[in-house]
């Protein structure tokens, strides 16, 4: 089936089920791809994580380098195959001495366009929630990361991420019109604050914004909340998960944006003589 789309395109969602085998994981993505494409998607985005559980006991085992990896090797020929972007997802990267959380992104000939490193690591502590420490074994990236289609600008966050507004305000002004998260909540976080985020970040930057999650398996040390959802810049959700594995697919219509941002002309009324966004690192 061919894209629907005339005044955009389709975002293909995977909310993949992962476990430990990682060649397994990589081969179920792969599937899930071509049933993407099937589907019409011209962009297919994966969820954190995708070819490793979520854990810091987990990284340096699964690490491989990008993008001679044997999960940057497979996603390439996977871009090539179905002629579509693929976003995958994140998977720990290693790197000399280093380990990152690193999203790849392939276009449809294959080429590596873009690598984004999870900025903001995920240290928090909710007593009888959950405590998590990813810089115990990572380095943050330093850079934002944008990718230009013949759609729009793109601009990727990896989930925590998506709660500093900063980047995404950044993305925002560098001409993004489409913010993709990778991510993967948690039961603690995820069912107050992961739609929350997602809508927030693309009301206030009137842009699209998708968040995609790993399906939840009740039994691993990390359990996720899955729900990979898709927003419009209206904060309208355009397709939503539950928990369990499942590919979700949004329609992205530029027209939509365009009449939003003229009758909520926010982006020209911001007070830039009281206070502004500093960008540090080259876009
Ligand atoms: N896992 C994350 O990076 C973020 C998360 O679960 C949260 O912010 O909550």
């Amino acid at each position: 089936m061919i894209s629907m789309c005339k005044k955009g395109l389709r975002l293909g969602l995977i909310q993949l089920s992962v476990g430990a085998n990682k060649a397994n994981n990589v081969q179920n993505a792969l599937k899930f791809v071509k049933k993407a494409k099937e589907g019409g998607s011209n962009i297919i985005v994966l969820p954190e994580c995708f070819n490793a559980p979520y854990g810091t006991k987990y990284f340096p085992e699964y690490a491989e380098s990008i993008p001679d990896g044997e999960t940057s090797r497979a996603l390439s020929a996977a871009a090539k195959e179905v002629k579509a972007y693929i976003v995958g997802g994140s998977i720990p990267e290693r790197d000399g001495s280093k380990l990152y959380n690193t999203s790849t992104v392939w276009s449809p000939d294959g080429q590596l366009v873009a690598k984004h490193r999870k900025m903001h690591l995920f240290d928090i502590d909710i007593p009888g929630g959950i405590t998590f420490k990813e810089s115990e074994v990572l380095s943050p990236g330093n850079t934002p990361c944008i990718f230009d289609t013949e759609y729009c600008k793109i601009g990727i966050g990896i989930c925590y991420d998506i709660r500093f507004f900063e980047l995404a305000a950044l993305y925002r002004k560098a001409g993004c019109d489409i913010l993709i998260y990778p991510g993967a909540f948690n039961m603690t976080t995820g069912p107050l604050h992961w739609d929350l985020l997602a809508r927030a970040r693309a009301v206030d930057n009137q842009v699209f914004v998708a968040a995609v999650s790993p399906a939840r398996d009740e039994k691993a040390d990390y359990i996720a909340y899955g729900h990979t959802c898709a927003v419009d810049p209206w904060g309208k959700t355009l397709a939503q998960a539950g928990a369990e594995e499942e590919l979700l697919f949004a329609d992205i219509d530029f027209e939509t944006m365009k009449n939003i941002r003229q009758q909520i002309p926010v982006s020209h009324q911001k007070r830039n003589d009281v206070y502004d966004l500093v960008v540090k690192s080259n876009l």
